[in-house]
């Protein structure tokens, strides 16, 4: 059930630069964005492309240099300054390294949000105690942060950020430090916590399984500018940018001729002709994700034969096999995920999914337009 104190954020033509000396870094540059309220918001992007720079914002922990931000249709912050601060803003936030106090108990560490908010030490007792059964850590409280694992340190920081009934969660990498067992339940936890009162959550990561498993959407940031917003399944079947498709999920990348003599272009791949209906003659490159190439086997109905390849590494990792493959005769080499290990040095046919490459340009990695789409331009 969702409270009716949750909110949306909106970012209007937020800019933010910081002086590093005499050098200016602009970190946020021009941004809009409506996040609804109760949605779970995922932020994308490579390092040092603004995403803690933005979350910060949100928070009130940065002003925007120029631009504004609102809560619902109050605004928080206008042209470099806050007009409410950040304790007032009522947002919990858990950043990668957690934060938490070492030498304080994790009772304390939870408790000091609520004894700067000077709550009465009865209210935060009964408060610590409900809000510790919720997450499971009830029989840590009298511990410190060092005596106990780091998936438990992990529910104590969102145990910090939850204690005050915020209306905002911000999630800042907050699995990083969790091996991969850890993670799948710290998930299914941040996802639990969402769905109980559906707060409006931000999460950044640089973990594209964070994002699908937890986004309703997402926001792509690249050098402070935001390069694509969609549902996280349309930003891996469309990505806008070869940066982007490799961002949020594997994929393989060929520099390839297409031609355009007759009346379907085409390009050759491995001596196979391949066709690339509306796309403008010229090179290019395209990109294949792993799920869309396949070792051929007797049911492969959707996939073309394009030839054979040899086995180079077979890898295992998540109860799958990896295996790295080139172009007979060629250094030119790809991976695909597989149930079953190939040996080195085997040759076998390859198929691809043709609908589901993807175009890029050659020189900007913008992905490319159909000329149907360039002639409407
Ligand atoms: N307080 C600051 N003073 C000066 N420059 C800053 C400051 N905070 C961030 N920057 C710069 O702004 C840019 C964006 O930084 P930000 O931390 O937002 O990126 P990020 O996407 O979160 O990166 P990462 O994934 O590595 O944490 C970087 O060039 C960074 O050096």
């Amino acid at each position: 059930m969702q409270r009716d104190d949750i909110m949306e954020i909106r970012l209007e033509n937020v800019n933010k630069t910081f002086k590093n000396g005499k050098r200016v870094v602009e970190a946020l540059k021009n941004i809009n964005i409506k996040i609804n309220d109760g949605e779970f918001f995922g932020v994308l992007g490579p390092s040092g492309a603004g995403k803690t720079t933005l979350m910060r914002v949100i928070a009130g922990l940065e002003t925007p240099t120029t631009g504004s931000v609102y809560f619902d249709n109050n605004v928080v912050a206008r042209d470099n300054k806050n007009i409410v601060d950040v304790e007032d803003r009522n947002i919990g936030m858990v950043f990668q390294t957690w934060g938490l106090y070492p030498h304080l108990s994790v009772y304390d560490n939870i408790a000091f949000p609520l004894r700067v908010k000077r709550w009465s030490e009865d209210e935060i007792k009964k408060r610590i105690y409900e809000i510790t059964d919720i997450l499971n850590i009830r029989n840590t409280i009298n511990l410190k942060p060092g005596q106990i694992s780091g998936g438990q340190q992990q529910r104590v920081a969102l145990c910090r950020a939850l204690v005050k009934n915020p209306t905002i969660l911000i999630l800042d990498e907050p699995f990083s430090n969790l091996d991969a067992v850890i993670k799948d339940s710290a998930r299914e936890l941040a996802r639990e916590i969402h769905n109980r009162d559906t707060i409006t959550t931000l999460i950044v990561s640089h973990d594209p399984a964070d994002i699908f498993s937890l986004a309703d959407r997402a926001a792509v940031i690249n050098h402070g500018v935001m390069e694509q917003l969609a549902e996280p399944l349309e930003i891996y079947d469309n990505p806008k940018s070869l940066d982007i498709s490799k961002l949020i999920g594997d994929i393989n990348t060929f520099e390839v001729e297409i031609e355009n003599d007759n009346d379907t272009p085409f390009f050759d791949l491995n001596g196979t002709k391949i066709e690339a209906p509306g796309y403008p003659a010229g090179r290019a490159i395209i990109g294949i994700r792993p799920e869309d190439i396949k070792i051929l086997d007797n049911d492969d109905k959707g996939y073309k034969n394009i030839g054979e390849a040899t086995v180079r590494v077979s890898s295992y990792a998540s109860g799958q096999f990896k295996i790295t493959l080139s172009f007979v005769n060629s250094d030119i080499q790809f991976s695909i995920n597989s149930e079953i290990p190939y040996k080195t040095g085997k040759n076998v046919p390859i198929g691809i999914r043709e609908n589901k490459i993807k175009f890029f340009d050659i020189n900007t990695g913008a992905a490319l337009k159909l000329m149907a789409e360039q002639n409407e331009a």
